[in-house]
């Protein structure tokens, strides 16, 4: 027996135990050996005239033996000598393939498409493998040699048989493990039957450009008996089986036949009943899809061809809003093929959602998630990214973080970016859709980068516009902004319709100021991460009047509008900061305020520390009185935290508020009588159902909902 070499014995060791973590990977990677090897040999037909192969009948095959516990993963490819078997096999960490690529380097193109690079992917057979035979006829040669090993001490090499060139390798399974002490067991089952070998093969190799194939089971109606009652013969439920296993030259048996066999026998137990009887019958089929429909330019591919691949790889029920396809070339290569969905997944929004786009590396699956690819605020987004040139670990596991992954992620950013913003340009419609799904996570990526994404986020945000009963972009209310207006305003709460009926809303909008009604959580927060809005291309205001009728006069002579940028300020209505009031009402506010001061002071004390202020308003049209806000935290604010996940308990920042009246208003008259009644109580009761009527207005309850009842009946 020949022993590996020194460092591979702690190599193998280290492999079986350590490198992977997922051990059903190992088809993987015999697969992509397979892959590599009928690669190899194509290679060599399209480059060398003096080898003939038939393109058609290259492929893989994966063939069961469950009595055996044996799996076995053929292939029609080059094949090797004893001294590539020493050489490959047994050497760890000797790649032949990559070997194979740097000899071919000026000639490769398309033709190649070669997966292997560590030389160690086919150890981890010995992750589910007590032993490994590996039977191989290297293309050109007369004779097969066997390669076999228990990946313990070392290997044999003896001469075998095969028909054809080309290998097998055959695995014999470890025995199962029985679970100790309550923790599940260890099975190899899955790998013995025609499910677990389909599901691995779609889920890791499904893009393998070459058949990968397997004798199935199938089922079909028995056909009518004929007349005289004459049986179907045996041989015709097996015709599938016996032409392909000699073709493709496997040294492995099939078991087809026992199976044949047992279904005879139960179909032939009901054979008098009147009900369709089936027969099983076996057939070669191929288990990957094979094309990369990544790789195909858009224009080669329908629309539907898309959408049923996204369903199907996805698994939504519903056609993506969004393809985007594209392919870099240059120094990085890559292909990517990216979904916005139709509608948001149910788990979006919880803990659970993990996003991320998936992952391969010439054809074969990597990573089914990376994250990396996706910033947060796109996290909505599907996909799958494939290219040869991102840096692998030895395990093809995880990734080497590197410039070249965070190349891609940034272009993929920058892609997704300008796909959204043709869409709300060309497709409203659709682009409203496509807000209302995904708008929050696009808002909370404003927020949880301090603002730092705006720029490249806030063109892509809608906002309920209360003046035109639409969603308007930043930029639409920027353009729509009459002459002397300084801000953008909003409120927030929950509720449009009751917004929109807010005294300090009506307030503004009856000055021609439109208001975004924010009644998502986050609107908020997004607004004041980002502080202001930063509009690109305005028509210039000119301070200046001789300035402005200069500009009018040279547009009207035919030159272009002069335009400018300008950083415009977010402000919520509810704010006292608001600047809104001419001076004169400004004036006319602050003088009544300080004429009522008293009247004031013991409305603030019947108040009980609720209120900063009790002033006269400068913005009340037609409600007798409003609760405004200073400083950062507004009401809406207030409550939203409170029903946030870390509210239980938490002392959270509150509301500076201040209680505005309308001094125009009669109930004012009502309050200034009974003050100067000195009717002490009367003014309590009124103090008391203005502040809870404004904050009723404002979608908030009153603190104490059976002191306000009480004070209404009272009146009544
Ligand atoms: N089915 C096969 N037919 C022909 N050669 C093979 C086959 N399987 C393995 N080899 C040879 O054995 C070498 C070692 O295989 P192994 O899977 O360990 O590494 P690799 O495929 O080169 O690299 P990686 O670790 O990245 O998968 C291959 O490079 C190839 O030359």
């Amino acid at each position: 027996m020949r022993k590996f070499k020194t460092e591979s014995k702690k190599l193998l060791d280290l492999m079986i135990n350590s490198i992977y973590t997922n051990r059903e990977i190992f088809l993987r990677e015999l697969i992509s050996n397979a892959s590599d090897a009928v690669d190899k040999l194509n290679f060599k037909g399209l480059t060398d005239s003096s080898v003939q192969v038939d393109q058609d009948s290259l492929a893989i095959r994966l063939s069961v033996d469950p009595e055996a516990r044996t799996l076995t993963v053929s292939d029609n490819g080059i094949g090797m000598t004893a001294d590539e078997l020493e050489r490959n096999l047994g050497t760890i960490a000797h790649s032949g393939s990559q070997e194979f690529k740097s000899e071919n380097a000026e000639h490769q193109g398309n033709t190649l498409d070669i997966i292997g690079q560590f030389g160690v992917g086919f150890y981890s057979a010995f992750m589910v493998a007590k032993k490994v035979r590996v039977v191989s006829r290297a293309f050109g040669e007369d004779v097969a040699h066997v390669w076999e090993s228990d990946g313990l001490e070392g290997y044999t090499i003896s001469e075998g048989e095969r028909e054809t060139h080309g290998t097998d390798v055959i695995l014999t399974l470890r025995d199962n493990l029985p679970g100790e002490q309550g923790e599940p067991g260890e099975s190899f089952e899955t790998y013995l039957t025609e499910w677990g070998l389909k599901d691995l093969v779609r889920r890791y190799s499904n893009y393998v450009r070459y058949p990968i194939q397997m004798l199935v089971t199938k089922s079909r109606p028995k056909p009518e008996p004929a007349k005289d009652d004459e049986q179907p013969s045996s041989s015709q439920t097996t015709d599938a089986q016996g032409d392909s296993s000699a073709e493709h030259g496997t040294a492995s048996a099939s078991d087809s036949e026992g199976k044949a066999d047992a279904s005879d026998v139960a179909h032939a137990a009901d054979a008098s009943s009147h009900a369709p009887e089936y027969e099983e019958y076996e057939e070669l089929e191929t288990l990957n899809s094979m094309t990369p429909i990544w790789k195909k330019r858009s224009s080669e591919v329908e629309d539907e061809e898309y959408a049923e691949f996204y369903k199907s790889t996805f698994h939504d029920w519903e056609a993506p809003a969004r393809t985007i396809s594209f392919h870099a070339e240059g120094t990085l290569e890559y292909d990517a093929l990216l979904f916005i969905p139709g509608k948001a997944p149910f788990d979006l929004y919880s803990r659970e959602y993990e996003k991320g786009l998936a992952l391969y590396s010439s054809n074969v699956m990597i990573m089914e998630k990376c994250a990396d690819l996706l910033p947060d605020h796109f996290n909505f987004v599907r996909g799958i990214v494939d290219s040869a040139d991102v840096s692998l670990n030895i395990s093809r596991e995880t990734l080497q973080q590197d410039r070249q992954l965070r190349a891609i992620a940034s272009r993929i950013e920058k892609k997704i970016g300008s796909e959204l913003a043709e869409m709300r340009d060309k497709d409203r419609e659709a682009y409203e859709t496509f807000f209302e799904n995904f708008g929050r996570g696009l808002k909370f990526g404003i927020y949880s980068s301090y603002g730092m994404k705006a720029s490249e986020l806030a063109d892509l945000l809608l906002f309920w516009s209360a003046r035109e009963n639409r969603m308007v972009t930043l930029d639409e209310y920027a353009r729509s902004m009459p002459a002397g207006q300084t801000a953008i305003y909003f409120a927030a709460g929950d509720d449009r319709t009751r917004l929109s009926k807010m005294p300090v809303v009506r307030s503004v909008l009856s000055r021609g100021y439109d208001v975004l009604l924010c009644t998502a959580d986050v609107d908020e927060f997004t607004l004041q991460a980002m502080r202001v809005y930063e509009a690109k291309g305005l028509p210039k205001v000119f301070e200046d009047e001789t300035a402005r009728a200069a500009a009018e006069t040279a547009v009207a002579d035919g030159a272009e509008p002069e335009l400018e940028d300008r950083s415009i300020e977010f402000k919520n209505v509810a704010s006292g900061d608001i600047d809104l009031a001419s001076e004169d009402e400004k004036k006319t506010a602050e003088e009544a305020t300080r004429a009522h001061k008293d009247l004031f002071q013991a409305m603030k004390e019947a108040l009980d520390g609720k209120v900063e202020r009790v002033s006269v308003s400068a913005r009340l049209v037609d409600a007798p009185a409003a609760i405004t806000t200073e400083g950062p935290v507004s009401l809406e604010m207030e409550k939203v935290m409170a029903r946030g996940p870390e509210a239980e308990g938490a002392d959270l920042p509150r509301s500076v508020r201040v209680l505005e009246l309308n001094a125009e208003h009669p109930v004012f008259a009502k309050l200034t009588a009974s003050f100067e009644q000195k009717d002490q109580e009367r003014l309590s009761l009124y103090t008391g159902l203005l502040y809870d009527q404004a904050l009723l207005v404002e979608g908030m309850l009153p603190e104490d909902p059976v002191a306000f009842a009480e004070r209404i009946c009272e009146l009544m």
